[in-house]
């Protein structure tokens, strides 16, 4: 069974504007109140793929019920652990440029925290679990490495999308994949990068301290994946983005739905990239029409071969 687990899910609250007004009334053109979360739109996009998929996490309040509600009735299963505080609402303004404000998420007690690792008791080497986004501040900072040390023991293979050290301290455990985009690439290890030149040697190291695939995403630039055989660019179709709100949690979803299916790491890349693109192109996520309309145009071209580590 694949999992997905939002430790921080929200509302998303889309919020279209002509202009943005700093101190003025500014009114709305359009809005769209979505179930958010990194973790919560990479089971989206799996269930879209037909992927069967349950997402965990913590939701709490009348905004908690509305995102388990959403997934309920996609059909998605969920197994959430109720918190006392409110669900998070992030806004999203969309005025020319996209402004967003992500709320810092309820309070989680120890006790609860504790109770969410009982999950894992009875996972096994069948199980890929799928770790995205922020870490409530309420939450141990080591919460994520305990979760993947449990995983690690039940021999469940794992991926992790977030940032910072949650993340650097996640790659010795060998995730599947990682998918920072190139600021978080640059920012992870403390360099500005502006060419997908510059981005290799950082997307190697990346394989070199135990990722197995790692995919740095470039928006509108396609993205590249780093593999054992070699490292890829895909191009990234052209048309209207909407709201790319989402657009990288629907590479993970693709690659990681495609991956545990095929085992073909560059069908699942091309997946992956048709998926962001979808998404990048719609009001909500990408339905499972949007993404077949463009795997046949993603190209993929090799662009370095990946020396392997010595050490
Ligand atoms: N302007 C765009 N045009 C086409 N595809 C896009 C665009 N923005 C994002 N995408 C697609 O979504 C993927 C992830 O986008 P990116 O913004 O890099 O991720 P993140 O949301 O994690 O920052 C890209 O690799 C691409 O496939
Ligand atoms: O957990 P974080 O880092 O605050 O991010 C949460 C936000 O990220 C999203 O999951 C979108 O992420 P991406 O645009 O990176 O795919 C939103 O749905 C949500 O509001």
């Amino acid at each position: 069974m694949i999992y997905t687990i939002t430790l921080n899910p929200s509302i998303d609250y889309i919020v279209h504007l002509d202009g943005l007004e700093i101190g003025n009334v500014n009114r709305i053109k359009q809005d769209f109140k979505l179930p958010g979360g990194k973790g919560i739109n990479v089971s989206r996009i799996l269930n879209q793929l037909q992927v069967s998929n349950t997402a965990l996490g913590f939701v709490g309040g009348f905004t908690g019920k509305f995102v388990e509600d959403w997934l309920i009735d996609e059909g998605i299963q969920t197994e959430f652990t109720e918190v006392e505080d409110d669900t998070r609402i992030n806004v999203k303004l969309k005025a020319g440029e996209e402004t967003e404000i992500n709320g810092e998420g309820p309070h989680i007690s120890e006790s609860t925290a504790n109770e969410f690792l009982k999950h894992f008791d009875g996972f096994t080497e069948e199980d890929t679990v799928i770790l995205s986004g922020s870490r409530p501040k309420s939450l141990p900072e080591d919460y994520y490495e305990t979760i993947i040390q449990n995983l690690v023991a039940k021999k469940s293979a794992f991926v992790i999308d977030t940032t910072g050290n949650d993340l650097k301290n996640a790659l010795k455990y060998q995730p599947l994949l990682v998918k920072p985009n190139h600021h978080e690439l640059g920012d992870l290890f403390n360099v500005e990068l502006h060419s997908i030149e510059e981005m290799i040697p950082y997307g190697k190291k990346l394989l070199e301290q135990g990722a197995k695939f790692a995919i740095i995403s470039l928006a509108g630039e396609g993205a590249i994946l780093f593999a054992e055989e070699g490292v890829y660019h895909a191009t990234a179709p052209k048309g209207k983005v909407k709201n790319s709100v989402g657009a990288g949690d629907s590479m993970v979803a693709g690659f990681v739905g495609i991956y545990t299916q095929t085992k073909d790491a560059l069908e699942a890349f091309t997946f992956s990239v048709a998926c962001g693109s979808a998404t990048a192109f719609s009001d909500d996520l990408a339905k499972r029409e949007d993404i077949e309309k463009l795997v046949d145009l993603i190209k993929i071209k090799k662009i370095d071969g990946v020396e392997k580590n010595e050490n």
